[in-house]
């Protein structure tokens, strides 16, 4: 008989297996969604619709929204979805703010901001604009209202959702055909990821922080370390850390290019969620047994790990990046590496070229490279934490004077709030400091917030790519007490020598006085809450008639391909670097083409083509594949502009030897095939045959690749459920909505054994539960051709 007890699990595999909702026999999982945040950004533009019949090709660009809308389907858990504005925004005063129109000057922005705005209405959804101070970087204001609680399945079209796993739940980034995917159905396809334990035990030493913790791990592990894995963080020095600073370490899993990151909940957990607006009511009976299930969810001891990572906190000092990946890490007293202390060619030349692009000598100590700009802020550290312990820094000194611009830009306008409520603002203003308004503003630099050319930042975000914060830029990333002693010297600086040392991320470390927690504010009233929402009375109702029977689009299938390859061999290469943030902006999908690999293509601020760039050499400007012989291609942001610049340009196939996780994922749904070639030596032969000028054949259904006499190159491995998408041009909503009576199974199940998921936004007290999906027995287009076979669930 088979035995009842379980395999011993990890928090991960507990979290995940309460979240089934079904699971097929190639290890495709359906997933439920218990959480959705919603930006500007990733929310509006919707995946291309191609008719599958390639003689009537008619490409039709819609907003996710408006995907929704044609096809008659409805957002199904309203109550579950929160919205709010954040990379487009302007930081500067929000006096004169009337309206998102007049406010926000650039074009792009101000359309996309106003697409939002646009959907969230007619959706009904939570939304916190421009005008309600609990507006902010969407992965602070959700854990910062009790939207982000421990054992729940969290999304967003954002990379860095991993910061929610700080709290115990699975989060994860998503593209935006997935967001449309999630939005229409309150599930994800995926499959499991792999388990990883990174350990870190010990005494964070004085000037230590936890951002230099997860900056040490990335040194240690790389940022392909974490590929394809939930990263568990544990050990005695993560038990000590306060929830800020856990979340600024799940943050940045994604730089270790894991999947997802966690923390199991504790009484730290517990006590940061009391009295949060949208967490169970403490002490009432629904808050007990959300505790006793919250404090259920840690790894069994005798738990499998496919990898495991073990840290000693003696090994941390002040850590600071010198290059152009988030593994490029030193300590502040170290010197600038030189390529000949890497052994492998990759990473040789990876050196190299960093060092060019961020202007810097070898064996330079690292304390005498001097700085423009300052940068406090980001999702990673712009929370009420890292502000104290940069105003602790700063009190009573002076930004040095070669320092051009110094910029505080808190994480939300509570953490603001709260900022200005501890006088932090005025210690930061009187040092020098340029105190704003809430967003991601220089992280990444879609509004003017950016570095000009050769601009050196000192800057607490978490990504330091070739122009992430504005073209030509240079960034070092670190934490706030090490930014802050940068703006203070003009030089990056070792906080030691100029504080009082003290562990920021220490629980219950903060030496400012602090007032009563402005974050548990409330609206008091449904018409306060209708103003603070700004939406219209009769908007917060009840679905609309429309019908939710929706219609399934179809996808361009792929089967074989043959075409030019164009050979790459750099590691690494971020989605930052395949399509920069300024043209991000679009509210549509197509375009993109003459935007891919922008800054490597043509010459800085002009239209002129970098001759020796492969895409603008011939034949390679007609190529259908790309062949990249460093690992992690795609890496870093969530970007679903990617792989559309990509197919836009003609590409329709990578072959690389890893990918970054999302990447990969948001490829599939554009009917692109990215293949993994491990073997380095057979990927090398394929781009000698690339080199060559000659074409290449990709043959899906039989998982070779030929050269063009047909002689047979590799073999390659694809999932069945993803071979089978391409190869019949299967849309993933059509097929998640014939999956309805499971959805509807789960959600009986969470309402019965975690009640307090249900209804948890704002305006749950509207609203009446789930919205009903129908079935669609066969997958269709939007014009009702039918799409290959339906595939069960
Ligand atoms: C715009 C968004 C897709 C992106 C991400 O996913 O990371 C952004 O937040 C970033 O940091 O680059
Ligand atoms: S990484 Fe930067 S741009 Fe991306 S969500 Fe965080 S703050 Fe915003």
């Amino acid at each position: 008989m088979p035995s009842a007890v379980k395999p011993p699990r990890t928090l991960y595999d507990k979290v995940f297996e309460d979240h089934i909702v079904d699971e097929k026999d190639d290890g495709t999982i359906l997933l439920y969604i218990d959480r959705h945040l919603v930006h500007e950004v990733t929310s509006p533009v919707r995946m291309s619709r191609v008719a599958p019949n390639p003689i009537m090709m008619l490409t039709i660009h819609q907003q996710a929204f408006e995907g929704l809308r044609n096809a008659g389907r409805k957002v199904r858990r309203p109550d579950c979805t929160l919205a709010t504005v954040d990379h487009n925004i302007p930081t500067v005063s929000r006096k004169n703010l009337t309206t998102t129109e007049k406010f926000i000057d650039e074009v792009d922005s101000r359309t996309q901001c106003m697409t939002l705005e646009d959907n969230v209405k007619a959706f009904d959804l939570t939304y916190f604009g421009l005008d309600d101070k609990r507006q902010g970087i969407v992965h602070i204001i959700g854990p910062e209202q009790g939207f982000t609680l421990p054992g729940t399945t969290v999304v967003c079209g954002d990379s860095h959702t991993s910061t929610h796993g700080a709290f115990g739940s699975i989060a994860q980034g998503i593209g935006t055909s997935e967001v449309e995917h999630v939005l229409a159905t309150q599930t994800l396809i995926t499959r499991r990821n792999k388990n990883m334990k990174v350990q870190v035990d010990g005494e964070l030493a004085p000037g230590v922080s936890s951002k230099d913790v997860i900056l040490h791990i990335i040194g240690v592990i790389g940022t392909a370390g974490g590929t394809g894995c939930t990263i568990e963080f544990c050990g005695s020095a993560i038990r000590t850390l306060s929830m800020e600073a856990r979340m600024s370490i799940c943050n940045m899993s994604i730089e270790a290019g894991a999947r997802a990151g966690m923390i199991a909940p504790d009484q730290t957990t517990i006590d940061y969620l009391k009295g949060r607006p949208l967490a169970p009511k403490e002490d009432s009976s629904e808050w007990k047994k959300a505790v006793k299930y919250w404090l259920t969810l840690n790894s069994d001891p005798d738990a499998k790990w496919d990898h495991e990572v073990y840290i000693d906190c003696k090994d941390i000092a002040p850590t600071v990046s010198w290059g152009t990946s988030p593994q490029d890490v030193i300590p502040i007293t170290g010197n600038v590496p030189s390529p000949d202390d890497f052994q492998d060619e990759v990473k040789k030349n990876a050196c190299k070229r960093a060092l060019e692009y961020m202007g810097l000598t070898a064996g330079t100590p690292m304390q005498d490279i001097v700085l423009d700009k300052i940068f406090i802020g980001s999702c990673t550290n712009a929370r009420i934490e890292d502000l104290r312990a940069a105003a602790r820094v700063v009190e009573g000194k002076k930004v040095a004077s070669n320092i051009k611009h110094a910029m505080i830009v808190p994480g939300s306008g509570l953490v603001k709030k709260q900022a200005e409520s501890e006088g932090l603002d005025k210690i930061f203003t009187s040092a020098g400091f340029d105190w704003r308004e809430a967003g991601c503003s220089m992280c990444l630099g879609m509004n003017p917030d950016i570095l000009s050319p050769g601009e050196r930042c000192a800057s607490t975000s978490n990504r330091n790519f070739e122009g992430r914060q504005g073209a030509g830029g240079r960034t070092h990333l670190m934490s706030p007490v090490m930014a802050a002693a940068a703006a203070i010297v003009g030089n990056l600086a070792d906080v030691r020598k100029l504080a009082p040392p003290s562990t920021s991320a220490a629980k219950g470390s903060p030496k400012i006085e602090v007032q009563a927690d402005v974050h548990m504010e409330e609206p008091n009233s449904d018409d306060d809450l209708e103003n603070s929402l700004d939406l219209p009375a009769d908007s917060v109702s009840h679905p609309s008639s429309t019908s939710t029977q929706g219609a399934s689009a179809g996808m361009p299938k792929f089967e074989t391909l043959r075409g030019y390859a164009a050979p790459i061999s750099i590691a690494n290469i971020d989605t930052d670097a395949i399509i920069p943030k300024q043209f991000l902006k679009t509210i549509k999908r197509s375009g993109l083409g003459s935007a891919l690999f922008h800054a490597w293509r043509y010459e800085a601020g002009s239209d002129a083509e970098k001759k020796d760039f492969i895409l603008n050499q011939e034949p390679f400007r007609q190529s259908k594949i790309l062949v990249c012989t460093g690992p992690n291609f795609g890496c870093g942001s969530s970007r679903e502009h990617a792989p559309w610049a990509l197919l836009d340009f003609g590409i329709k196939c990578v072959i690389a030897p890893s990918y970054g996780d999302i990447f990969f994922n948001n490829t599939f749904k554009n009917g692109m095939l990215p293949i993994r070639i491990d073997d380095q030596a057979t990927l090398e032969k394929i781009a000698e045959v690339a080199k060559s000028g000659k074409e290449i054949e990709v043959d899906l259904p039989n998982q070779t690749i030929r050269d063009a006499d047909g002689n047979e190159l590799s073999k390659f491995d694809v999932e069945e459920f993803r071979k089978h998408c391409l190869i019949n041009g299967l849309d993933d909503i059509g097929l998640t909505m014939s999956s309805e009576e499971h959805i509807q199974k789960h959600e009986a199940r969470r309402t019965r054994e975690w009640p307090w998921l249900d209804g948890s936004g704002y305006l749950a007290r509207h609203r009446k539960g789930p919205v009903k999906i129908e079935a669609a027995a066969v997958p269709k287009t939007n014009r009702g051709e039918v799409v290959g076979e339906p595939l069960e669930w």
